[in-house]
């Protein structure tokens, strides 16, 4: 539970002015100054009274009345609207195909937005009265050019929640509309593109419309405060920096898993799978942020520079080596959370869920396998990141038996909870006679209490409004990632790999047991 806090003149507004400047911080308020700042600094934000002269004013949202505007973007724009984080003059131009007057917009998101501020319904309406409804079809950039030419009179953020085809017509569209021009930014959905072609030309076309520095990628993945936290832990803990290499790691594993099916979604699904749709991004995002050499600043470019390096040298996949080095799998019928559910059916060969083994080639990873596992309808929800050490040089101990000793892990709970557990070796839990004998230990580190975590989204458009990239994918990123994605789809394609059914509610298909994280319990490596 957050800390209550008082105020300097013990007014209640006052109070809870104070409450949301602190809760908003990653590092919270139980912990001001502590561990977490090293790295978290870059990411901390100002409080509500910086905000009302230094972001834009005007959102134009591309996509308003899709899934995800309806289940995050929205929701998010109330959560800071009630919070002042959003400048007093704030507008939001919502962009849709459906013919739908202002207040029939309105009317339509009031309805789904009932339950975000409930203890005040007012902010909702406040956030309303701000919104103005423009329909366009957005495959024609004569048409937006003339339906938005009136709001280029101050700068402004386009947010792209639409399809990646839709990207470069609207781009070119908001354009010759002046748009783009001066300080005015534009922020694109995941995904860029579907290979390494298609966002390469994406990339290309978008630059010939305004600057990359202007340019901002979402990976939501980056907005999330426990993501953030991998940074301040590696470049915060001369304990861990020390040993973060391959003398002293075995293998990181990377496990993303849903409950959730491709609900809804069928359509976007088919067309990219488990690979493209989450390991191109999210997943590599990780990855990178655990591997990268430390940036000798924590401003945008330094951290992309270093997660550039990471992604180049990720061991291209050969037809080879893909069968041995990945599964994919597709989820049947079963029980997920006591619910019974259907299978995922369609004509496209593609997969709910994935595994890789790959290895970074250079100096710091040599040899260290990085095994990335995702996939939907899994029994848990949960993201992960355990590093597993090295068996220690010589074994000194007559029990276990050399071999049999479980060396050290790391294990990094990112969500739904955030958690981090340290396994250790030692003997406070044998017997005190006869020879020393050794136990596996864990040592549980959770923040003594937890701060509210706001949606990642929130967190990306404050800094997309306030022009903060930090947590934004550059161009050369999104290019390195696809070009080993696509050495994957290649090898796959050349040798025809299975899609193996598994379970609804399981750890995915039992191919892929051996991929999955090392740790103590209900799956995987040592039971
Ligand atoms: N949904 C999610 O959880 C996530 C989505 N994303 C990404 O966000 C983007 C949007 O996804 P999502 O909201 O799920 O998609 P939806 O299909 O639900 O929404 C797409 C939006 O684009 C509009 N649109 C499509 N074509 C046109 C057109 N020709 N002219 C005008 N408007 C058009 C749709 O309007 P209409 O309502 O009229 O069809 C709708 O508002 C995608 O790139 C997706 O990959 C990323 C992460 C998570
Ligand atoms: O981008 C996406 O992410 C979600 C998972 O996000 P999370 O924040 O719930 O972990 C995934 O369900 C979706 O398929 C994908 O497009």
């Amino acid at each position: 539970m957050p800390r209550e806090v008082s105020s300097p003149c013990g007014v209640e507004c006052c109070r809870r002015a104070l409450k949301r400047r602190y809760a908003w911080t990653p590092a919270g308020i139980d912990d001001p100054g502590g561990v977490k700042d090293a790295a978290a600094a870059f990411v901390r934000l100002p409080s509500p009274t910086w905000f009302a002269g230094s972001m834009h004013d005007t959102l134009l949202l591309f996509g308003a009345t899709g899934d995800l505007s309806q289940r995050y973007l929205f929701p998010s724009l109330v959560h800071l609207w009630r919070d002042r984080l959003l400048s007093p003059g704030f507008r939001i131009v919502a962009v849709g195909r459906q013919a739908l007057s202002d207040d029939e917009f309105r009317a339509w998101l009031r309805e789904r937005m009932a339950n975000e501020v409930a203890d005040d319904p007012a902010v909702v309406e406040e956030l309303l009265g701000r919104i103005a409804y423009v329909s366009v079809d957005l495959r024609d950039e004569a048409a937006i050019a003339s339906a938005l030419a009136g709001y280029a009179d101050r700068p402004s953020v386009s947010y792209l929640a639409t399809p990646p085809d839709l990207f470069v017509p609207v781009a070119q569209g908001l354009k010759a509309a002046g748009l783009l021009e001066g300080e005015s930014r534009l922020v694109l959905e995941k995904p860029i593109g579907r290979d390494l072609a298609s966002a390469r030309a994406i990339n290309a076309a978008l630059r010939a419309c305004l600057d990359e520095s202007r340019i901002f990628r979402i990976d939501h993945y980056l907005g999330k405060a426990a993501v953030q936290n991998l940074l301040a832990l590696r470049f915060g803990n001369t304990l861990l920096e020390a040993v973060w290499q391959h003398r002293w790691i075995e293998s990181v594993d990377i496990f993303v898993g849903e409950t959730a099916g491709v609900d809804g979604r069928e359509g976007y699904y088919a067309n990219y799978g488990a690979l493209r749709d989450m390991v191109q991004n999210h997943m590599l995002q990780l990855l990178a942020l655990i591997a990268m050499e430390p940036p000798s600043a924590l401003d945008a470019d330094s951290i992309r520079d270093e997660k550039r390096k990471v992604l180049r040298a990720l061991r291209p996949m050969t037809a080879a080596d893909v069968a041995a080095s990945t599964v994919r799998g597709r989820y049947g019928a079963g029980v997920v959370e006591g619910r019974a559910v259907k299978g995922f059916v369609h004509d496209a060969p593609v997969e709910t869920f994935v595994a890789v083994q790959t290895w970074i080639d250079n100096w710091r990873w040599a040899g260290v396998p990085f095994r990335l596992v995702t996939g939907k309808r899994l029994a848990e929800r949960a993201t992960e990141v355990v590093v597993s050490f090295r068996p220690v040089a010589h074994w000194l101990f007559e029990r276990p038996r050399r071999g049999r000793e479980r060396p050290n892990h790391l294990r990094m709970r990112l969500q739904p909870d955030e958690t981090i557990e340290l396994g250790l070796m030692g003997s406070l839990a044998a017997p005190e006679w006869g020879a020393l004998e050794l136990r596996p230990m864990s040592l549980d580190l959770q923040a003594s209490s937890s701060p509210q975590r706001r949606i990642a989204y929130e967190r990306l458009l404050v800094d997309a409004l306030r022009g903060n990239q930090t947590l934004f994918v550059r161009d050369d990123e999104v290019e390195s990632a696809w070009q080993w994605i696509d050495s994957i789809e290649r090898a796959w394609t050349q040798t025809a790999q299975p899609i193996v059914e598994y379970p609804a509610g399981s750890w995915g298909p039992a191919e892929a047991e051996a991929f999955l994280p090392p740790v103590n319990g209900h799956r995987g490596g040592q039971a």
